[in-house]
């Protein structure tokens, strides 16, 4: 590390381009200088973030309150406008861990404010929205760090290793799965939004729709306007490690994706069940196909490999069983075991001690956002395969979709008419 600075990590990271910017510049940290938080969002998982934070947002009033009062926050520094902290010269980074159609909007500006940002998986709400974080990122010179904690884990590191290093051979295929049991949403009808919430706020720039109580906590995974469903919720982890091991940086040639409410008769908007598949590089130029397919069930526990979520990497000499639930299992070509083994559990905050890390000029970042944009990408592309009932044929180089004008249009999003301050400048659709 002593012979890399600061500015070449960043680089390796994909955070810095040259040009000019109109960002403000983000304040050096040194080498043991504390790194000072904000945290936007303070829900389900915003909270496993308090203890780091010195000042929080959320449209929540009752939220805010409570986090503050286990985090020890003065209430000075509470709000529920971000604009308010990315103004303070006191935050050096930002946590967002806001509903997704949240992330890449709030994320912008931050960058453009001059913050460090780790933002939450999914990176994006749509495809189109990653491309404008990543270009915000590189003007702006900061550290962008993308919540798929896995990639901080050394076991999970490890694992990724050995199959870059060919412990089963020429990894063809990963197959990825995610299976629960999750709950109905229920039916419900627009009513007046809780007085402790700031709705306007909640909904930001995202296309309006009045609310309704099966839209707020958590729920909102659900509604294509503000989630992009379980293939870019807890899919989001899977989908990014079977990549990572199947060794492909690249986005994907082909997708197909089928599924559909099989299960719940309740407003969700995305499928209960889906099968997908994304094929890379294609043979006829060249390059070794691979391929990679995620199976999603959220009515069962009924799990594949016992597990309810992993990836099975299918190499020309064995097999790796690989699962962010703590275990890795490795078989030759026989089936005959070569590795059994049950790392421990997950340290939440290791993947912020290596944005620290990043940040301070000490380490290149784990999850950078080239990585996340290219695994989100593949949640984006088979939502959209699902929405428009075909598979897809996609241009890896110019980042398109071919040929398909219904699906193209899933790849960015309709903002809230008459404008939003959080609809960042060439950021409306095409
Ligand atoms: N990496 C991981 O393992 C995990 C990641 N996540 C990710 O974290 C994110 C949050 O999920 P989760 O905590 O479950 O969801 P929640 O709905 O519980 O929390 C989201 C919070 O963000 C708040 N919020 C909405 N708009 C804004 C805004 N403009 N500024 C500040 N706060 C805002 C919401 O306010 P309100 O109270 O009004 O609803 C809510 O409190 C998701 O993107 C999810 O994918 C979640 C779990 C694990
Ligand atoms: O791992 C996880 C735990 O559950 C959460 C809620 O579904 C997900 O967002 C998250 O990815």
């Amino acid at each position: 590390m002593s012979t890399l600075t600061r500015r070449t990590f960043l680089m390796t990271t994909g955070a810095a381009v040259a040009g000019a910017s109109l960002s403000r510049r983000a304040r050096a940290v040194g080498a043991s200088e504390r790194v000072r938080f904000g945290l936007i969002g303070c829900g389900v998982r915003g909270r496993s973030f308090g203890s780091l934070a010195t000042s929080l947002c959320d449209p929540d009033q009752t939220r805010l309150g409570q986090l503050a009062g286990s985090a020890g926050i003065a209430s000075g520094r509470t709000m529920t406008d971000l604009r308010r902290m990315l103004d303070d010269p006191a935050i050096d980074a930002v946590i967002i861990a806001t509903p997704d159609h949240w992330h890449a909007p709030a994320a912008i500006l931050a960058c453009e404010a001059g913050k460090h940002v780790y933002v939450e998986k999914p990176v994006s709400h749509n495809f189109r929205e990653s491309r404008l974080l990543l270009r915000a990122a590189q003007r702006a010179n900061v550290v962008v760090q993308h919540g798929t904690q896995q990639r901080s884990r050394p076991f999970v590191r490890d694992a990724i290793a050995m199959l870059h290093e060919g412990a089963i051979g020429e990894v063809l295929a990963a197959k990825a799965w995610n299976v629960q049991l999750r709950d109905s949403i229920g039916k419900r009808h627009a009513s007046p939004p809780p007085r402790e919430i700031d709705y306007d706020t909640w909904v930001g720039p995202a296309e309006w729709m009045p609310h309704q109580s099966n839209r707020l906590h958590s729920a909102w995974h659900w509604w294509h306007n503000f989630g992009t469903g379980d293939i870019g919720n807890d899919g989001a982890h899977e989908l990014d490690y079977a990549r990572w091991g199947l060794g492909v940086d690249a986005l994907p040639c082909k997708v197909s994706a089928t599924g559909g409410k099989y299960f719940f008769d309740d407003d969700q908007q995305f499928p209960d069940t889906a099968t997908c598949a994304f094929e890379y590089a294609p043979a006829n130029q060249g390059a070794t196909p691979r391929q990679l397919s995620f199976e999603m069930r959220l009515w069962s526990r009924n799990y594949p490999m016992n597990c309810d979520s992993g990836v099975e990497f299918y190499g020309t000499k064995g097999r790796m069983f690989l699962s962010k639930r703590g275990k890795l299992q490795v078989v030759g070509p026989q089936n005959e075991k070569i590795l059994d083994s049950r790392p421990g559990e997950e340290n939440a905050l290791a993947h912020i001690d290596n944005f620290v890390a990043a940040i301070r000029g000490e380490a290149p970042l784990n999850a950078p956002l080239i990585e996340a944009h290219r695994s989100v990408a593949l949640a984006h592309l088979a939502n959209a395969a699902i929405r428009v009932g075909r598979s897809l044929q996609f241009d890896a180089v110019a980042e398109q979709v071919v040929g398909d004008d219904d699906a193209s249009r899933l790849m960015q999003r309709v903002y809230r008419k008459g404008g939003h301050w959080a609809t960042p400048v060439g950021m409306q659709p095409a």
